[in-house]
């Protein structure tokens, strides 16, 4: 009997090969589909409330100003480059290249935790500090650290109310007080944070200040044994407190002033300390801090040669992602990490992106 669905002439197609590539179109038409659920899993578009890194970023970028060509968070910063001198001492913790005493070359950031790439320094209340140490072994470890000695928020998910509660009213130009209120109020894990916030010394300098890494994450050593830990960057230099309205008076941008002020007379330095978890000790929750009293080791000294405006300087082009670690270090069970990486990653396609379409002006510069 003549095949309805060939033209005439067509040479026949014996059955089982007929079926057998529907078959195969129909596993790749799963195939495709299943891929495409997947894009649309991961973009959100299957379930409009489910926390996405694009809907972390999107709350994250309006918060004053125009971040177009800035990263989303922390937007105000100035790159530098230096050394990390290991002096041999994590080599005990963990089998990291980077703690076999020696220097390795970093590039690094110091910014305002601020989503306004024009925000004046003065009130801005978490400095940061981040840097990539990179290493003879190809390898490279990345770490961007706050000067806060606690987090605010304790989940991605808090995060992200956090960034809702901090958007600006266009009416007012500032947060609404009472979405500021209500978050507070649900969020009770944000006191030590707000504790710090209101109580700790401002300075006029990057230079004074002390960077945690806040999360924990776990060091292996020679025997597989893993150690969690959090380290921070111990300034050399002693912090001068001042307030915020004199710092107000120093102008919008006294920060990446000082730091080249300081930078012209020579390199500063800060030590870095690594604190090693007791049992029990959280390691899933950057708002709780460890007991004072728990074993730390200094590893090695950071020494910050030179900086350099994030206007093509090496650092616009970086991304901090706190999961590009070395063998050696690897993440803790905390939550954030992951979101964090998967933020900076929407974070950096957006920025770099917008390269080229928007000027990068220097700090200070009008828009
Ligand atoms: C869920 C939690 C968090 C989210 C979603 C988040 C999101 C972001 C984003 C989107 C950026 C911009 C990245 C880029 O464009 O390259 C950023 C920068 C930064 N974040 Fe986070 N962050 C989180 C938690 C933390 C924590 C716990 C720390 C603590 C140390 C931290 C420290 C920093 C630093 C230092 C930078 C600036 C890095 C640089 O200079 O390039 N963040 N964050």
């Amino acid at each position: 009997m003549p095949d309805p669905y060939q033209p005439p002439g067509t040479p026949r197609r014996p059955l089982r090969q007929t079926l057998g590539l529907l078959a195969r179109f129909g596993v790749i038409s799963v195939v495709l589909a299943g891929t495409a659920g997947g894009f649309a899993y991961a973009g959100g578009w299957l379930s409009p409330d489910r926390l996405t890194p694009a809907r972390i970023v999107d709350a994250l970028s309006q918060r004053g100003g125009d971040p177009t060509g800035y990263r989303r968070n922390h937007a105000k910063g100035i790159c530098f480059t230096g050394a990390f001198e290991a002096n041999g001492q994590g080599a005990h913790l963990s089998t990291a290249r980077v703690f076999v005493a020696g220097p390795y070359p970093v590039i690094g950031r110091f910014a305002t935790a601020t989503g306004d790439p024009r925000s004046p320094d003065a009130v801005n209340r978490v400095r940061s500090l981040a840097i990539r140490i990179a290493t003879p072994d190809g390898q490279e470890w990345r770490s961007g650290m706050n000067s806060s000695p606690v987090f605010a928020v304790a989940t991605p998910q808090a995060f992200y109310e956090q960034a809702v509660a901090t958007r600006i009213d266009p009416a007012t130009g500032r947060p609404d007080p009472a979405a500021l209120q209500r978050f507070a109020a649900a969020h009770p894990e944000t006191a030590a944070f707000a504790q710090w916030a209101r109580s700790a010394p401002w300075t006029a300098s990057f230079a004074d200040q002390t960077y945690n890494s806040l999360n924990a994450f776990r060091f292996v050593d020679l025997q597989g044994v893993r150690h969690a830990v959090r380290w921070s960057l111990l300034p050399t230099v002693p912090a001068t407190p001042s307030t915020p309205e004199e710092l107000a008076r120093l102008g919008p941008d006294f920060l990446a002033q000082d730091l080249e002020r300081r930078l012209a007379e020579g390199p500063l330095s800060w030590r870095l300390v690594v604190t090693l978890a007791a049992a029990g000790d959280p390691v899933d929750d950057p708002t709780r801090a460890w007991p004072a009293d728990r074993q730390q080791i200094e590893v090695g000294t950071l020494v910050v040669q030179q900086a350099e405006s994030e206007d093509g300087g090496p650092c616009r082009d970086l991304n901090f992602d706190p999961l590009v670690l070395p063998t050696g270090i690897e993440p803790s069970a905390d939550p954030i990490l992951l979101a964090r990486s998967a933020a900076y990653a929407n974070s950096f396609d957006r920025r770099a992106a917008e390269v080229g379409a928007t000027p990068m002006p220097h700090a200070g510069d009008q828009p």
